[in-house]
């Protein structure tokens, strides 16, 4: 057995918080090894680590059975291993050869060679199923084409050993499938994957080995043919967790909290965006907005909250049309937004955990009196109790919330927006990159929500999600609703075809 990657007694501190604690795993050569646990408990980190983006305080790393001592990326990349990060790291502005060769210019100091570089390229992008064209804008690119230039970037270096930090919390159900069968093509090939994830069907589908780690430390090892989704999740968050089919509530006729009439929205002039929308939401009850994605959903959230305007059509909360209502304003008449992209519109990074958690509030009583004393004390325990109730994992709510990990961050996001007790909350992705316990958790939170009799508006591109969570659904294609149904009433396969523009009965 030759190992690609040793860990022995990693160990690494950040104040207040030990993210690694004596790990120890062996990666064995050309195996796809997965990195499973919940949030925070330090996958991230370590894989910084075996890329050289941060020195492990105690501990070594083994490369191919020999002891390294990495300084930065660069050492780590001369050991042949690659890295995509959780946020892509391209140039817009530039092409995709353009993007893969900077920095490492084929050719003379004063003659790059283009050709040679755009046709290894293509060679690469062929060998691996990539589908990239090395002329094609990186700007244009949608994000699983991004995430494959990102590959391609580490395979130009040739690299051997490639880590990827959640690659699929991005990616939708349709493109994780084709992006497994890329990671499987690379192990055929004989690269070493470490792979981060917290989906369990594609960890069962794809790992040799899956090591899970909690609080900073090794729980296991266990071969993906000798363990289950059952004892990974017990393994990974101490419990059972339960993600099936949530109780209904009866339905008994409530008023509609929100409704969308008719509502168009055109880029363009001539890219309908929207088609007409007409939606009920009722007090009490989650809808959930199933489809493909890009097919209007983004619209249709900005339209609702404010972000743009529709053509036409009329926008009602409870009763008034607030088409023409700026987004603060429909905010504090009661409109919450746990937003898709949760670093450019859920969070500002480099201030504190508690000060995210009262941002857009914090001009309001209790946070701040008479619009210009901030109260410190109250913004300090509302964090405490917030950090208490939605178990965000951070030494204390004076760091930066850029320090926290990803899925702490999004638990920010959702327990202030929950914590505004909203009429109408608007939930975009509210899980991605969540761990199972933490998913479990926030679909519960969404209920709390509708039992209290406000309306949740689920957008989420997992169908189970939208099944066990919601009460209706509605189905959206090319920017037209095209069916509502009872959740009950319906079937994965119903809402698959649904999904694709046919009624549920056709
Ligand atoms: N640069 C940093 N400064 C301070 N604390 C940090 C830093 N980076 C990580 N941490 C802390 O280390 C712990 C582990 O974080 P890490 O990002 O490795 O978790 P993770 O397992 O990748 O989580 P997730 O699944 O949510 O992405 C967290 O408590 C986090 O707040």
């Amino acid at each position: 057995m030759k190992y690609s990657i040793q860990l022995k007694d990693i160990t690494k501190r950040f104040p207040g918080i030990v993210a690694n604690d004596h790990i120890t795993i062996d990666v064995e050569q050309g195996e796809i090894h997965t990195l499973a646990g919940e949030n925070g408990a330090g996958k991230s980190t370590l894989m910084n680590i075996i890329y050289g983006l941060y020195q492990p305080d105690e501990g070594q790393i083994f490369i191919n059975e020999q002891p390294v001592h990495f300084q930065s990326s660069k050492d780590s990349i001369a050991h042949k291993i690659g890295m995509v990060h959780q946020h892509f790291m391209l140039i817009p502005k530039l092409t995709v050869a353009e993007n893969i060769v900077v920095g490492q210019e084929p050719g003379s100091r004063l003659k790059v060679d283009r050709a040679g570089a755009e046709k290894r390229i293509r060679e690469l992008s062929e060998k691996y199923g990539l589908k990239i064209d090395p002329h094609a804008k990186v700007a244009d690119l949608s994000v699983t084409e991004q995430q494959r230039v990102e590959i391609l970037k580490i395979l130009y270096r040739e690299a051997e050993i490639l880590i990827f930090d959640e690659p699929t919390a991005v990616l939708t159900p349709q493109e994780i499938d084709e992006f497994c069968d890329i990671l499987l093509g690379l192990k055929a090939s004989g690269k070493t994957i470490l792979f981060i994830s917290h989906k369990m069907a594609e960890v069962m589908k794809i790992s040799d080995h899956i090591t899970v780690i909690r609080r900073g430390k090794v729980i296991g090892t266990v071969r993906k043919d000798e363990t289950n989704v059952d004892e990974l999740t017990r393994m990974m968050v101490g419990r059972d967790v339960n993600l099936s089919r949530r109780e209904r509530k009866e339905f008994t006729d409530q008023p509609n909290l929100l409704e969308l009439k008719n509502v168009s929205y055109t880029v363009n002039k001539t890219v309908k965006k929207l088609d007409g929308i007409n939606l009920q939401l009722k007090a009490g009850e989650v809808l959930g907005i199933a489809g493909v994605d890009g097919n209007g959903q983004e619209e249709l959230v900005q339209a609702i909250c404010g972000q743009i305007t529709p053509d036409s059509g009329e926008i009602l909360f409870k009763g008034d049309n607030i088409v023409k209502k700026g987004i603060r304003a429909r905010k504090d008449s009661g409109i919450a937004l746990v937003p898709e992209d949760r670093h450019r519109d859920g969070l500002v990074l480099q201030y504190s955990v508690a000060d995210n958690l009262v941002l857009g509030m914090h001009y309001q009583e209790p946070y701040a009196h008479g619009h210009t004393w901030m109260d410190y004390k109250a913004i300090h325990k509302n964090a405490e109790t917030l950090q208490d109730d939605f178990d965000i994992r951070c030494a204390n709510v004076d760091v930066p919330a850029g320090t926290l990990s990803g899925g702490n961050q999004q638990k920010i996001v959702i327990a202030r927006e929950a914590s505004r007790n909203p009429d109408v909350l608007i939930a975009v992705q509210p899980t991605r990159g969540l761990d199972i316990g933490a998913m479990e958790f926030v679909q519960k939170t969404l209920l709390e929500q509708r039992d209290k009799g406000k309306g949740v508006l689920l957008f989420s591109l997992e169908l189970d999600e939208i099944l066990s969570v919601s009460d209706r659904i509605a189905v959206i294609f090319k920017g037209r609703i095209v069916d509502v149904v009872d959740a009950e009433g319906v079937t994965r396969q119903e809402l698959g075809r649904m999904m694709l523009g046919s009624h549920k009965d056709v």
